[in-house]
């Protein structure tokens, strides 16, 4: 249940857990980081909702969206900020929670490429930014700390061949340059919207076995986030 405190609805319960949002391009290896900890006892790990955004009583906004983005964005966009922020307000027994991006992402790096590449309308752009605004107004969404998987759009376009996710067969390497410098303005510079904890980084162009050690080498780290 949602419960006003200091102004803003608070999901009960939930105030003394500690939030950690892996970030990253498309097919960076966010899910395989995930899978890595979901086997750490005290962690529990909430994976994106695609499948939701690829199947919603019938219909796939995903697919929808990269095959016309002027006319499904802010549908897809819409019912990814929905599924994002019940994935936010969802309780875990856990006392780490471990989520894949987050609603920040979503209208930050998503929303704001659909829209600055041309491929969203402004009054759809608009809908969107005031929905979000209420809701990061209205609505606790605590994170502690933001681990960013940081690669190059390369790395990603290699991966995402690999993957073969059949909606995303369309996407270029140019898409994936866009999203990955609206991160990298986000995360790195921090030139462009508020980030909303602080940034783990860490070099995720190597291979799994090295991966796996890095994500050893930041465990402590990674654990012990905790907001003031
Ligand atoms: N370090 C890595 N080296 C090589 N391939 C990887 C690595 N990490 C993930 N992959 C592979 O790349 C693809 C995308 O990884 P995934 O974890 O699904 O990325 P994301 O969740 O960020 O989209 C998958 O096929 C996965 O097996
Ligand atoms: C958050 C978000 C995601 N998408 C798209 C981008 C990808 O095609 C999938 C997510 O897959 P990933 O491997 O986890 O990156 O969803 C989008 O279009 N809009 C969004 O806000």
């Amino acid at each position: 249940m949602l419960s006003p405190s200091q102004g803003k609805l608070v999901r009960n319960g939930e105030e003394r857990k500690s939030v950690i949002c892996i970030e990253g391009n498309i097919a960076s290896g966010k899910t395989t980081c995930l899978e890595y900890f979901s086997k750490t006892s005290n962690i529990e790990v909430l994976t994106e909702p695609v499948s939701k955004w690829r199947n919603v009583q019938g219909h796939n906004p995903l697919a929808l969206m990269y095959q016309d983005p002027e006319r499904w964005g802010l549908t897809l966009q819409t019912y990814v900020q929905l599924t994002m922020l019940d994935r936010h307000l969802s309780t875990v027994a856990a006392p780490v929670r471990m989520m894949e991006r987050s609603i920040y992402s979503a209208k930050y790096i998503f929303v704001e490429n659909l829209y600055k590449s041309g491929k969203m309308p402004e009054v759809d752009f608009a809908v969107l930014s005031e929905w979000f605004e209420w809701i990061v107004k209205n609505i606790a969404i605590p994170v502690d700390l933001i681990v960013y998987l940081q690669t190059t759009p390369q790395t990603c376009y290699e991966r995402l061949k690999q993957r073969c996710r059949e909606e995303e067969r369309v996407i270029p390497m140019e898409y994936l340059e866009a999203i990955h410098n609206l991160y990298e303005d986000w995360l790195i510079k921090q030139t462009s919207f508020k980030v909303p904890a602080p940034v783990l980084v860490i070099s995720a162009d190597d291979d799994l076995q090295k991966m796996l050690h890095q994500y050893e080498e930041n465990r402590e780290r990674i654990l012990t986030a905790r907001r003031a």
